[in-house]
């Protein structure tokens, strides 16, 4: 039985004393399945590397022989290589430290094999020893993984559009911490039901996609369309401008929605009710926006098809009408 020793205190903590190890450090270091590299400072000259940041940057062994060169062959953007550099020399600075931890990174690289790779770096200044030691891991399909998975989790599958998670978190994020102004349209489609019936629920949902299609031409980039579920749209108009303008946009939205659309050898011209709320103007938070306009929505709906109307309970100067 081997007896630990207790001499410092990365000893301590060891299995085995080092003397034991160190004859199989390379070995060790080769059949690593994640990627090392070990740089000498200030020069940043590599000193090693084991097979697995080979296979991860896909470039013969020894490629690399300066931190420099590293950057400059694997990074794609100068602000890139900025930021790293300045990381190692903030870490290099901390003096009078054992050792400087760097915060990990996310990187996209690209690789000898010629495709972009996301790579999760790490690493450690070890200032007695002047030694840049760095990890790295292939993070590429986990990336696309989390991609897949916020496209299920925001986007409405049958249009593409954004769904009502994607709507909330858009206003959360664009809208309320600036206090931009935004406009929220509901769109209610007209005798969607009956259209279901009569040709069908595939030939429903192609009209879905297609108005969605419409929709989306309708506004400007910077706006956000988003399908709610079954006949249900919402337009967000960021910084829309005055009254009028809401006004314009909404004559267009349900131009657009009634011009000829050809399903199932049918012609149809598809009518929608909206309700249309500004904020700030006529709400102060997001329950208030949503609610003023589905209470106008409601509205448009009683009021007959193809109508659209103001939220109630407005604060500030009249507004033009839109039935
Ligand atoms: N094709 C298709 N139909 C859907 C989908 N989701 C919901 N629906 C149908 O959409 C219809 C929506 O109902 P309503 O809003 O009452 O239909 P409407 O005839 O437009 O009613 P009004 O708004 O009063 O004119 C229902 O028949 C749902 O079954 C979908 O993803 N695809």
């Amino acid at each position: 039985m081997t007896v630990i020793s207790s001499e410092t205190d990365s000893a301590a903590s060891m299995s085995l004393p080092l003397k034991y190890v160190l004859p199989h450090l390379e070995q060790v270091m080769c059949a690593m399945p994640i990627g090392v590299l070990w740089v000498q400072l200030p020069e940043g000259q590599v000193l090693f590397s084991n097979p697995a940041f080979d296979q991860i940057f896909g470039y013969p062994k020894g490629r690399f022989t300066s931190l420099d060169q590293l950057l400059e062959e694997t990074m794609r953007f100068d602000v890139q290589r900025e930021q790293l550099r300045q990381t190692w020399v903030d870490a290099a600075a901390q003096v009078g430290q054992r050792c400087t931890a760097l915060p990990g990174r996310e990187l996209d690289i690209w690789s000898g094999e010629d495709e972009f790779k996301t790579i999760l770096q790490n690493g450690k200044v070890l200032h007695d020893q002047q030694l840049l030691v760095m990890t790295y891991m292939d993070i590429t399909s986990i990336r696309q993984n989390h991609q897949l998975l916020r496209e299920y989790a925001y986007k409405d599958p049958l249009t593409g559009l954004a769904n009502r998670r994607a709507l909330k978190e858009w206003w959360e994020r664009e809208i309320w911490p600036e206090k931009h102004s935004v406009a929220l349209v509901l769109i209610d489609l007209d005798g969607f039901k009956p259209i279901n019936d009569r040709l069908g629920h595939t030939a429903g949902d192609a009209l879905l996609r297609r108005l969605g299609e419409r929709l989306t031409k309708t506004v400007r980039d910077r706006d956000l369309v988003c399908r709610l579920g079954g006949d249900e749209f919402v337009v967000m108009l960021r910084r829309p401008g005055n009254a009028e303008t809401v006004a314009t946009v909404c004559a267009r939205i349900a131009h657009n929605l009634h011009r000829a659309i050809q399903i199932e050898g049918e012609v149809l011209h598809i009518q929608a009710c909206m309700g249309v709320c500004q904020f700030p103007e006529q709400a102060l938070d997001w329950d208030s926006l949503f609610h003023r306009a589905d209470q106008a929505l409601y509205a448009a709906k009683a009021s007959g098809r193809g109508t659209w109307l103001w939220a109630p309970e407005r604060v500030g100067p009249e507004l033009p009408t839109g039935d």
